[in-house]
């Protein structure tokens, strides 16, 4: 049995286009990932969020579930198209007051909201006009998203999350193409970075000028556990290139004030254009770095790659649903490494979890023994951590409800309730009871 310090949080959290639903809903824009999933062939069952798990109007609900674990924070995002529907210029009231209604909701509850200003749904409109993030403007619009937002919240949210995972929505959604807008372009993917990055750096001041004494403002950035298949030169410089561009492409700048120059090297003229004065932006002090983990990859040379190493898969280990491998130690060394090498003032580890295929008893409960497992497994190296100096604020599990998971549709369940969605009833997991006593009793068994 462990023991988490005492003034450790815990929490859970959903994002907006993943569980909202109400797509055409109080005057919503289109998403780039509205448009995705009308694409036919994009998602799994060529599902989408139009629906989800309709939380815009089980929000209520969805609280009183939160308040059951009794979690200390909610990790939610706000929805641009939502705020903005076209992206830039008027903004709509009615966006703004479904957010309201949502925060005013959770401080009742006594629940400290963590707010993402951007999960990866931009406004269509951008994509069509300005290409997206392709194109540096586009962050200059995400500043003036970000001044109305934080306007309007910053007496009331105090935990500012930027952007949620660069690398993800850089490279998935501009390199591999599985996820919005769904390009397929080396270039154009390096140069989203920059302007994600720049997208960052723009953001921090306005928050904290739209906040009061107690904002605090972070980025959330993915970190998966990187090992070469085996130990020649090849092997471990594709896996050393493949930590610079999902991680170090991103802490550098952010925590030292410039791009790694192995990568740079690396790219050549694929470098992205910057502009003087962008990397002091970018390297804007923050106040806590919010950190994703889920798994490991086993990286592979191959000579004809450039921008991608390929993984290989590891056999008789677990693995999730999602085909990734269970490897516990992976988030100790994660939380090690930002600490011994970043430096970085304060953690929050924003996401961790793992889809199983849940399914309900006769009995209206559902058992996920193995999400439990996993669950324990990592808490129990996060623990290792902390007792190693690291500063870690607080942990969430992703994720409170079953969800849409992007490219995967809803056949994906990293919830610790369970959502039944013809009926939208939820079922809180085992998952969620046990992770419940975990936070009454502030340890680990
Ligand atoms: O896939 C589970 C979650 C997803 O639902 C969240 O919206 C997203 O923030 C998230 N990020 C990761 C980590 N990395 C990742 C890598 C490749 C594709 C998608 C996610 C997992 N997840």
């Amino acid at each position: 049995m462990v023991q988490f310090p005492e003034q450790f949080r815990w929490g859970t959290g959903t994002y907006s286009y993943q569980v909202e639903g109400a797509a055409h809903e109080d005057g919503r824009g289109e998403s780039i990932w509205d448009r995705f999933c009308a694409t036919p062939g994009t998602i799994v069952n060529n599902e989408s969020g139009l629906v989800a798990c309709d939380h815009y109007h089980r929000y209520a609900e969805d609280i009183a579930l939160l308040k059951q674990l009794g979690v200390q924070m909610y990790h939610f995002s706000i929805a641009w198209p939502r705020i903005m529907p076209t992206g830039r210029g008027p903004v709509n009231q009615l966006g703004l007051d479904f957010y309201d209604r949502l925060v005013d909701a959770l401080l009742e509850a006594g629940i400290e909201p963590f707010a993402t200003l951007y999960h990866w749904d931009l406004p269509q409109a951008l994509q069509d006009e300005l290409g997206g993030w392709a194109n540096r403007e586009t962050a200059y619009a995400f500043a003036e998203y970000v001044d109305v937002v934080t306007k309007h919240f910053g007496s009331r949210i105090h935990n500012w999350l930027t952007l949620n995972e660069p690398a993800v929505t850089a490279f998935e959604g501009h390199e591999i193409g599985i996820h919005a807008p769904g390009a397929r372009d080396v270039r154009l993917a390096w140069q989203t970075t920059h302007h994600f990055l720049l997208a960052h750096g723009l953001a921090v001041p306005i928050i904290r000028a739209n906040g009061d004494e107690k904002t605090r403002v972070g980025i959330t950035l993915n970190f998966t556990q990187l090992d070469p298949v085996s130990d020649t030169p090849e092997d471990v410089a594709a896996t050393r290139f493949m930590d610079g561009k999902m991680h170090r492409w991103f802490l550098d700048p952010i925590f030292r004030g410039a791009y790694p120059a192995d990568v740079v090297k690396h790219l050549g003229d694929y470098v992205p254009k910057t502009e003087t004065g962008d990397a002091e932006i970018i390297a804007r002090p923050l106040d806590f770095l919010g950190a994703n983990y889920y798994t490991r990859s086993v990286i592979k040379h191959d000579p004809t790659a450039f921008s991608e190493y390929p993984s290989v898969d590891v056999e008789g280990v677990e693995h999730t649903e999602m085909d990734w491998e269970v490897y516990p130690r992976g988030i100790y060394n994660m939380l090690t490494r930002l600490h011994r090498e970043y430096a970085v003032p304060r953690i929050y580890l924003v996401e961790n979890g793992a889809a199983f295929a849940d399914a309900v008893n006769p009995d209206d409960t559902v058992d996920d023994p193995r999400r439990i497992a996993y669950l324990r497994e990592h808490l129990l190296q996060v623990h290792t951590a902390i007792a190693e100096g690291v500063p870690l604020a607080g942990y969430s599990v992703w994720a409170l409800l079953d969800n849409f998971e992007w490219s995967e549709g809803y056949r994906m369940r990293f919830g610790i309730v369970y959502v039944d969605y013809p009926t939208q009833k939820r079922i809180m997991k085992a998952s969620g009871h046990w992770y419940q006593k975990v936070i009454a009793s502030n340890t680990v068994h």
